[in-house]
């Protein structure tokens, strides 16, 4: 990829940050803390401040418990990241649970693009054999849609996707 690609798209771009509390719940199989989603931003960084369980990844199917480490970050590749490398690096499905005794801190800073730029797969990734996978979006309408939804898997980025992406074979 041409760094300048990178570097255009996250100059000047937004972080966010988003702190979660989950309080104890007497029937946590009932319940779940945050919905499996995966990350709209390009890249979060995630502590599990009080290190107790709860971040489930999705991996073949199966929800991966990741362990709370002291002082360690989580890093989750994000749905912006996944569309810029035109699907060389995916996005992780993740989400939180809760439980019965113990209440759970995290929190976690998202880097995006600027509000007021456009994004979709970076141009020097692009050729006949590597189309682009993902539409092209104005940034603020991007997240607009994702927040009027509600958090369900990777349903958004399905939706960024192009519909027949026209593969054309070398000569
Ligand atoms: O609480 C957690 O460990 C996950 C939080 C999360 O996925 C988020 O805020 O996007
Ligand atoms: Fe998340």
């Amino acid at each position: 990829m041409d760094p300048n690609d990178i570097i255009t798209l996250f100059e000047g771009g937004l972080q966010a940050i988003r702190m979660n509390y989950y309080p104890p719940c007497p029937e946590p199989e009932l319940s779940i803390g945050l919905n499996s989603h995966s990350d709209a931003a390009g890249i979060t960084i995630l502590l599990q401040i009080n290190e107790v369980e709860g971040l489930q990844i999705r991996k073949n199917g199966a929800w991966i418990p990741v362990k709370p480490l002291a002082n360690a970050f989580v890093i989750n590749i994000g749905d912006i990241m996944e569309i810029v490398s035109n699907g060389i690096y995916p996005s992780i499905e993740h989400r939180a649970t809760v439980n019965s005794n113990k209440e759970r801190l995290s929190i976690a800073t998202y880097y995006s693009p600027k509000l007021d730029g456009d994004m979709g797969p970076a141009p020097s990734l692009i050729t006949p054999q590597t189309p682009a996978l993902f539409k092209r979006i104005g940034v603020a309408d991007y997240y607009k849609g994702f927040f009027s939804r509600e958090l369900r898997g990777r349903a958004y980025l399905d939706a960024m996707r192009v519909q027949n992406p026209k593969i054309q074979s070398k000569m």
